[in-house]
């Protein structure tokens, strides 16, 4: 064959690629276009936001980082149940208590593998399924018995100390804050929550609190895994992010992954290295048999189901405590019920004792006012607050309600808890800091919805609900609990005038995968008792 045949037979080789890749392109754009057109038809009845775009759907929610602030928007506006589209892929929105217990208990509803793309790869440098993103199938079901288990109050209890050692930490840390600086308030506290789950599930101290103090290179744990959670956070709002190579910040977002798959794998090491106290979650999870082979977790099935923990609660816990000092910084007279509860539990400073006695485990119940206004926080600004995506198991529509909502396959069905706890129709003055309101019976749950499996259903739920709700809650609250009354007993916290006040302060609320400030939470923090 002559040189002349040769190139021409490469020519014609490479315009039939281009033509199979083409043809395939277009065939899989026609056949989403056409199941998006009869999904349209199939909902064409529910209300919902007019299309910003043809193409691309309701692309407002591209420009409203206060997403959350949108969807109770769209419930106020449009009703508890609403639709709406991103391309292709069409959501309906559900607020109404009773839809929502029934979706999250229905066997007929699931996690769709897809939604958690930027999650996987934060988790693994394989981008395997974990506890948060996988179907319930059986391997998830292993997972989930152990790492529940891991959490259960025997446990807790006995984990408790190294609990209040973080906190400990991080009061000695903003004791030695001069009197007029200004501290992040919430990134000292995703600090403090990181290190409960490093001393805690892993009893290994990542040095996340301390490392605010000095420049201690172990603290570069929090670091990579805040960078690393950013990095997921951008590619699950861009899809197509990790193609982009070219650009600078997808590079480094990179680097910032495997830096906290190192910090991850070193972890591993150490549990590997040396079996972990029996009440861990590290020896929990140690103990799970794969379901497909019998045997225990690779490694490679590990790394991801340590990651998540950390993704999941480290954020979470951390802004939670950081708008609970936002809130308590506006409102004086809940401050002043905190100080007073502490104080008749022994738990604050006072001039004749600047230094309170350490919180116990037992103490935890009492501070009833405390747990009280933990829990409007968590109301006002539910740390997961976009959560919960379901989507159809199968092939057939899945009715709920008696038929009053119909979920076709491949729809999305979304229950935002923020726009719960804000609905008008659920609660007296949703945008109203009341933490007195968590003392009236039944106050979790909507009164006069209809009832659900023999229960009333909840209109209270920063943990989601059925069995996807928060495996780490029993952790979250009593970290919350223990953090907030040992920085209460010992600190007043003012917000500082950087802020805005609390104009400022909703300006910047925004939704990724948790909900935060993106000022982060800056704060005067003023000892009770003058050194
Ligand atoms: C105030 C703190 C927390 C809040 C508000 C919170 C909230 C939530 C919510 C709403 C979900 C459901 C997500 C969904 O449906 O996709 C969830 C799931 C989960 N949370 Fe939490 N969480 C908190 C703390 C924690 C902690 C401390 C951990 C562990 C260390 C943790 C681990 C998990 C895991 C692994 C799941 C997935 C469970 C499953 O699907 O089986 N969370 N959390």
């Amino acid at each position: 064959m002559s040189m002349e045949d040769l190139g021409f037979l490469c020519l014609r080789l490479a315009v039939a690629a281009v033509i199979v890749v083409v043809t395939t392109r277009l065939s899989s754009f026609c056949s989403k276009a056409l199941i998006c057109l009869l999904d349209s038809f199939k909902l064409r009845h529910i209300p919902g936001p007019p299309a910003d775009s043809l193409l691309l759907g309701n692309t407002a929610m591209k420009s409203r980082p206060d997403r959350h602030r949108l969807f109770s928007e769209w419930a106020h506006k449009y009703g508890p149940i609403s639709q709406r589209r991103i391309m292709f892929q069409h959501f309906i929105q559900v607020t109404d208590p009773a839809l929502i217990a029934e979706a999250l208990r229905s066997r007929e509803l699931d996690k769709r593998p897809l939604v958690g793309g930027g999650i996987n790869n934060f988790a693994s440098p394989k981008g395997y399924l974990s506890l948060l993103t996988s179907p319930s199938n059986e391997r998830w079901k292993a997972v989930r018995k152990a790492v529940a288990t891991a959490f259960s109050t025997a446990n807790m209890r006995a984990q408790f100390p190294n609990i209040r050692t973080a906190c400990a930490q991080l009061v000695d840390v903003l004791k030695t804050v001069p009197a007029n600086d200004v501290v992040d308030m919430d990134s000292a506290l995703c600090r403090e929550s990181l290190d409960v789950i490093g001393m805690v599930g892993f009893g290994q101290d990542l040095g996340a609190t301390r490392s605010l103090a000095s420049s201690d290179e172990s603290g570069q744990a929090m670091e990579a895994t805040a960078a690393a959670m950013l990095e997921a956070d951008r590619r699950i709002t861009d899809p197509l992010r990790m193609r982009k190579f070219w650009r600078k910040d997808v590079r480094e977002g990179k680097l910032a992954t495997q830096r906290f798959h190192g910090v991850m794998k070193g972890l591993l090491a150490g549990m590997r290295r040396e079996r972990p106290v029996e009440s861990s979650i590290a020896a929990h999870l140690l103990d799970i048999k794969d379901p497909d082979t019998g045997k225990p977790l690779e490694d490679a099935r590990l790394l991801p189901e340590i990651s998540i923990l950390f993704m999941a609660g480290f954020e979470t816990t951390g802004h939670t405590a950081a708008w609970t000092l936002y809130s308590v910084s506006q409102n004086p007279k809940v401050e002043a019920k905190i100080v007073e509860e502490l104080r008749s539990n022994g738990l604050l400073a006072t001039p004749e004792k600047p230094t309170p006695r350490p919180i116990e485990w037992d103490d935890i119940q009492k501070l009833t006012y405390l747990n009280a206004v933990i829990k409007e926080s968590m109301r006002m600004y539910p740390a997961g607050g976009v959560a919960t995506f379901r989507t159809p198991k199968g092939t057939k529509d899945v009715v709920l309600g008696g038929g009053r909502l119909v979920v076709p396959p491949g729809v999305g069905l979304h229950m935002p808890i923020t726009a719960v706890h804000h609905s008008k129709d659920l609660w007296e003055e949703p945008e109203v800091f009341k933490p007195e309101r968590f003392f009236e019976d039944g106050v979790e749950d909507a009164k006069g919805t209809p009832q659900v499996n023999g229960r009333t259903p909840a209109r209270f739920m920063p943990f989601s609900m059925g069995g996807r709700d928060c495996v780490g809650q029993t952790l979250a609250k009593l970290n919350l609990a223990t953090t907030l009354a040992q920085l209460y007993g010992s600190f007043t916290f003012k917000l500082a005038e950087e802020m805005g006040g609390p104009e400022g302060v909703r300006a910047a609320e925004r939704t990724s995968i948790t909900l935060a400030c993106t000022k982060g939470m800056k704060m005067h923090v003023v000892p009770r008792v003058p050194s």
